[in-house]
């Protein structure tokens, strides 16, 4: 992929971008649901296909449970969830990257954005020790350093709360004002809307609601469309500013 053929010469590139990890940066959907199952297992309950599971991922471990135990039809109280993710995280964490990649394009454009100096964070949902390792795992860690991966724990908010996304721009120093949000959610618009920076949606996520209709800037359909998106979605922001 060569992502500076598509982009003039004189386009501005934001200062930092902030991207989503599940279903944006990584195809985590097989290792997720790997650990789901093997989590449901120890209840005597039948696993449940990834194809289903893609679509429960985006609102962190607890909610991914509750919507597998929901698809079962086993309700459970506080104190079984936090057991039940106790299980969940030991098995995750000693299989976070048995099959999670990166999606098509990832690595290149990673590459070519921090070659220009952007800035480059992660603000997901997942708990950000899981967080860290996958992306360590992965080998992105050359682009994105860890102090600027904010998880579902990093504070006592996280996505669709647009102050998860702040503080990660401020963990890079990064300026908010020339910011862009990469997802593959409603909780990603949500909370880039709630910043109030512009967002880019990945039409290849985790969303059971299409992209396009999550009101996004700009939907991608592969991330070597990201550089060019990246410079238009900010001029028309700025412009509206
Ligand atoms: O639900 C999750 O674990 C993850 O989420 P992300 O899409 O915010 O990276
Ligand atoms: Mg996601």
């Amino acid at each position: 992929m060569s992502s500076c053929e598509i982009l003039p010469f004189s386009a501005t590139l934001p200062d930092t971008v902030i991207f989503d990890l599940d279903g944006t940066l990584v195809d985590s959907a097989p290792d997720l649901t790997g650990a789901l199952n093997a989590t449901l297992a120890t209840l005597s309950l039948a696993p449940i296909p990834e194809d289903e599971v893609r679509h429960m991922v985006g609102q962190g471990v607890r909610k991914l449970l509750e919507r597998g135990l929901e698809a079962h039809a086993r309700p459970m109280n506080s104190a079984g969830l936090d057991a039940l993710s106790a299980v969940f995280v030991d098995y995750y964490a000693a299989h976070v990257a048995d099959h999670s990649r990166p999606f098509p394009g990832v690595v290149a454009t990673l590459r070519w954005l921090s070659a220009r100096g952007v800035k480059l964070g992660v603000c997901t949902n997942k708990p950000e020790a899981l967080a860290r390792q996958l992306i360590a795992a992965l080998d992105l860690g050359q682009f994105i350093p860890p102090l600027a991966i904010l998880g579902g724990d990093s504070l006592t908010v996280k996505k669709p709360d647009g102050r998860h996304i702040i503080a990660t721009v401020e963990a890079l120093g990064g300026d908010l004002d020339r910011t862009v949000m990469v997802g593959d959610s409603a909780a990603d618009s949500n909370a880039g809307r709630d910043a109030g920076i512009p967002v880019i949606l990945v039409s290849f996520g985790y969303t059971p609601i299409p992209a396009r209709e999550l009101d996004p800037e700009a939907v991608i359909d592969h991330f070597n469309e990201l550089p060019a998106t990246l410079t238009r979605v900010l001029d028309r922001h700025r412009a509206r500013a």
